[in-house]
């Protein structure tokens, strides 16, 4: 086991009684899940997802990753939220953190995941004079951002390239059969992936959604997929008391039940931040409806520790705290004695970096217990491919427990879609004509108040 939950830190704020009182819903919660049943359950796919997927697909997947390496610089990835996050999520935590600052790669850029015209200007820019290829991510194929950026980059490209060749430089993936991408995927002829459709956005890195940016990029995604398959039979086990990942459901369960309304996701490694951007939708998508949900918001430590850590440590008493621990970290650097010791520093000499990492999280962990915080603990053995894959799986499937146990639609988000409509009827869309003047009687209200 890779991947492990502590709960030891927050045991001072619950009881053992708690979590036993839990244990048959857990199990239900379980059963239903495995037996693809519940709210949602067509979304189930991600669950066998590890043991199961097309294996001939991500053979080709490979060949198309190896395919952009040698024809591009860099690729560009078109897509938001759960076509978006996943990738970015492994790139930035197993890369080399200046990834695209170094020789011999292939870069890797995303687009689409913001209608900002002074990011994708800039990027168009650092493209200049570059060969590239384009990967456009989208399961709807109608999502406004990514469909935005599409636009562009292949205006940007049929320009550079022409239409034949830009042709050759494109690679949709989307869903099987459906939706406005497929079918401009299908009369242009582009190389095209699928996205499972029992498995919604937020639950897609493992799927070619992550996995042909993650490719690209020159990670091992056989050992990814490895490290999920591995959490799926560790995981596939009703009894809470020997199931880290149950375990982590639960104790969510428990604080949000006591009234704590935020989950601080903290790293001491910053390549992790996208994880916990990932974590983020995950989480506060499957979670946040009805007027329930723990709000999952996250920090870096211990930069933000001299930021945002003042008000952890002694503000409003809402949250919980679960910090991600690698043990063993991929780099080790020494700190040497100084001789003239002006900084006060030579009480570390002979320490590793890492170790005053660790330290800091710990002094860290044991304030803020102090400060009324309940800690968990993720912890990885190393951080690689297989920790990853079996990372991801464990946090999938214990959103899906917790969001199961806290009775929410863990698959669905209708939410989103309030601000599509107001921004599709302030842009004039056809259709919206009524919401638009609804807006524009309240918009002059407000104005004239
Ligand atoms: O892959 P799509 O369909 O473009 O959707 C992207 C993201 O947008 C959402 O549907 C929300 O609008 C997310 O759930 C999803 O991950």
């Amino acid at each position: 086991m890779s991947v492990t939950f502590d709960y030891k830190n927050a045991m001072s704020f619950m009881k053992k009684t708690e979590m036993e009182n839990l244990s048959q819903f857990v199990k239900q919660a379980h059963h239903q899940i495995h037996t693809h049943q519940g709210p949602g359950s067509d979304y189930l796919g991600w669950v066998e997802w590890p043991i199961q997927y097309d294996k001939d697909e991500f053979e080709r997947l490979k060949s198309a990753a190896k395919k952009i390496q040698e024809q591009s610089d860099a690729l560009i990835v078109i897509g938001i939220g759960g076509s978006y996050l996943g990738a970015k999520a492994a790139i930035e935590a197993l890369s080399h953190t200046f990834h695209n600052q170094m020789e011999g790669t292939t870069e890797v850029y995303f687009a689409g995941q913001n209608i900002s015209s002074t990011y994708i200007e800039h990027l168009l820019q650092v493209l200049e004079g570059k060969d590239i290829s384009i990967n456009v991510i989208s399961k709807s194929g109608t999502t406004t951002e990514p469909a935005l950026a599409f636009r562009i980059f292949r205006e940007f490209m049929e320009k550079k390239y022409g239409v034949e060749e830009t042709r050759n430089r494109i690679y949709v993936t989307t869903d099987k059969t459906e939706g406005a991408l497929r079918n401009l995927a299908t009369e242009e002829g582009f190389e095209t992936f699928v996205i499972p459709e029992n498995i919604g956005g937020r639950y897609s890195v493992l799927t070619p959604v992550g996995l042909l940016p993650i490719a690209v990029a020159g990670l091992d995604i056989d050992a990814m997929m490895a490290g999920a398959a591995s959490a799926y039979h560790q995981y596939n086990n009703p009894d809470m008391t020997t199931n880290g990942c149950y375990q982590y459901a639960a104790v969510r369960n428990i604080f949000n039940n006591k009234g704590k309304s935020i989950e601080l996701l903290v790293a001491y490694e910053p390549s992790l931040r996208y994880v916990a951007e990932w974590w983020k939708q995950l989480f506060g998508e499957s979670e946040g409806k009805d007027s329930k949900g723990l709000f999952p918001a996250s920090v870096n430590f211990t930069t933000d520790l001299h930021s945002i850590g003042q008000y952890v440590q002694e503000g409003r008493r809402l949250f919980i705290e679960t910090a991600i621990q690698i043990k063993k970290s991929s780099v080790e650097r020494t700190i040497q004695a100084d001789e003239n010791n002006m900084d006060g520093l030579n009480f570390l000499s002979g320490k590793t970096m890492d170790e005053v990492n660790k330290k800091a999280a710990l002094g860290t962990t044991l304030a803020h217990i102090d400060g009324g915080v309940p800690n968990l603990l993720i912890e990885l053995d190393e951080l690689n491919e297989y920790t990853f894959g079996e990372l991801v799986y464990f946090f999938e499937k214990a959103c899906a427990i917790s969001a199961t146990l806290l009775g929410v639609n863990p698959f669905d988000q209708p939410g989103v879609e309030a601000y599509k409509i107001n921004m599709f009827a302030l842009l004039g869309k056809e259709g919206f004509e009524e919401e638009r003047n609804q807006l524009e009687d309240r918009l002059e209200k407000i104005s004239g108040e």
